[in-house]
């Protein structure tokens, strides 16, 4: 294979641990072809600065990091304005939340075609481009029109809802369109390839040729489902150093008379927050045997808050978390911990491990890989239960939770009781099946499956 190139919003540098798994497992790639990974800085230019557009670059071992500042006007467009306010929203089932009259494609275009020409001045011609996410899908045909022939592929991280829902955005076809300018293109699950496969054949009149390959506009492209999973061994190595283990045995001692539920998530209306605190308050009020003893930790990380949207969850959250303290707790006990900060990744195995049940209940998510952390977080001799939402990309491998409807809180609040009563064989045998399947299937799997899949396709 060629030098890899991969291009996403957010860049991080490999080597650090709090980059995360999939950092990690880019940056095996990258390291072994001396790669490029190119994005955004992360950082909004001072309005008028002249530093907006201008390139960072720095290596990273044998990886070089190329990353551009945008400016104040660009990263409300493109980042809040159309790919977090009309993107995001609609990917996720909610025509409700998004603002399609807020005039930001233009911005969208704009970054997405800056990108486009300072990656293309770094590209060799055997170079294999990898792009990932919303934020990004005109690239490639930005980068086609430049006079770029590389073999580029495309990952969404994000679901992709049924065709009308994606035909709500005055922009559908364009971007769909977009997306032949790739030779690849890779979706989290079944369904969300389903439902690719059915907008190009209804919306775009495509040809299926073959299982995976798809023909309009003149052009092919191949798409298939790639489950991402998290690096195990890397995610079980944090489980073991000081930081993780200091913060199981502080969770431990603190709450050695009580049973931990936990959620950890940006706080994002996709992880269904108000839906879960609901449930919960149902089970105390269904299985009163859990006052006194089930506690609720909820860690809610600050996430897009400029976004309307975002700051009325905020909100509906707190409101939620007082009532169900002022109404069922007690001097010695409150049932909900809503902290709404961001808990450092190296804490994260300890407080998992800490935790009886996890609460993964996302209204929609793309994969959820806090789902698999905590599994690969587990003491396999008495492990914990994972509650699943059935509509998290997580839900179509991690069949050996308990899946639940995060609308229904009713049963949801008997599959919490379930969990918590949970015999330990029962549990035992769970764990040790979700465990083999995100061994299985884990991060450098899914790189893999992927690269392999790009290389094999017949281009041009
Ligand atoms: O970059 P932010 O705006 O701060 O948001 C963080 C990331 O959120 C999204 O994550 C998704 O990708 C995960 C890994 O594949 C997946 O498990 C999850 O279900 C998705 O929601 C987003 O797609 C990323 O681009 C953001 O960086
Ligand atoms: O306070 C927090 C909350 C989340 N995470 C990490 O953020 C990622 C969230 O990924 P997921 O796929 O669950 O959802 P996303 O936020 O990408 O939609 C996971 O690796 C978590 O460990 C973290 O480090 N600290």
């Amino acid at each position: 294979m060629g030098r890899l190139v991969v291009v996403s919003n957010r860049v991080a540098d490999p080597r650090k641990s709090a980059s995360g798994g999939l950092a990690v497992a880019l940056g095996q790639a990258l390291e072994s072809t001396g790669g490029l990974w190119f994005g955004w800085s992360g950082r909004v230019a001072a309005p008028g600065e002249a530093e907006a557009g201008r390139l960072h670059t720095q290596m990273a071992g044998r990886v070089q990091l190329v990353t551009m500042d945008l400016s104040p006007t660009d990263h409300d467009s493109y980042y809040l304005g159309y790919s977090n306010g009309v993107l995001w929203p609609v990917f996720h089932y909610r025509l409700d939340l998004a603002n399609f009259d807020g005039g930001h494609i233009g911005g969208y275009q704009r970054v997405n075609r800056r990108f486009a020409h300072q990656l293309a001045a770094l590209l060799r011609p055997d170079d294999v481009v990898w792009v990932h996410d919303y934020h990004l899908i005109p690239l490639a045909a930005e980068l086609r029109a430049m006079g770029c022939r590389q073999r580029m592929g495309f990952f969404l991280h994000i679901p992709l809802p049924p065709p009308l829902i994606l035909a709500a955005i005055p922009e559908h076809d364009w971007l769909m369109r977009s997306l032949f300018a790739y030779d690849l293109v890779g979706f989290q699950s079944e369904v969300d390839l389903a439902h690719f496969s059915r907008y190009v054949r209804t919306e775009a009149d495509a040809q299926v040729q073959g299982p995976n390959a798809f023909r309009a506009f003149g052009k092919t492209v191949h798409a298939a489902s790639f489950p991402i999973g998290i690096d195990v061994d890397e995610f079980q190595a944090l489980g073991r150093a000081a930081d993780a283990q200091d913060l199981y045995h502080q969770m431990r001692e603190e709450y050695s008379r009580r049973r931990l539920l936990l959620g950890v998530e940006r706080m994002d209306y996709s992880k269904g927050l108000p839906q879960r605190l609901k449930a919960f308050r149902q089970l105390l009020q269904s299985y009163p045997e859990n006052r006194g003893s089930a506690t609720l930790i909820q860690i809610a990380a600050p996430s897009r808050e400029s976004v309307d949207a975002y700051a009325s969850l905020r909100q509906e959250l707190e409101s939620l978390s007082g009532q169900i303290n002022s109404n069922f707790g007690e001097l010695d006990w409150m049932p909900v911990r809503y902290i709404h900060r961001n808990v450092a990744r190296k804490r994260l195995p300890g407080l998992y491990r800490a935790a009886s049940v996890a609460l993964v209940t996302p209204l929609r998510d793309g994969m959820n890989l806090v789902a698999k952390e905590y599994v690969a977080a587990q003491d396999p001799d008495d492990p914990g239960v994972l509650v699943l939402s059935r509509f998290a990309g997580a839900a179509e491998q991690m069949t050996e939770a308990l899946l639940v409807n995060p609308y229904d809180a009713t049963r949801t609040a008997e599959a919490m009781q379930s969990a918590l009563r949970m015999p330990l064989e029962e549990r035992r045998r769970r764990h040790a099946a979700l465990l083999e399947g995100i061994r299985t299937q884990d991060v450098h799997w899914w790189r893999q499956q992927f690269l392999d899949t790009l290389a094999s396709i017949q281009t041009h």
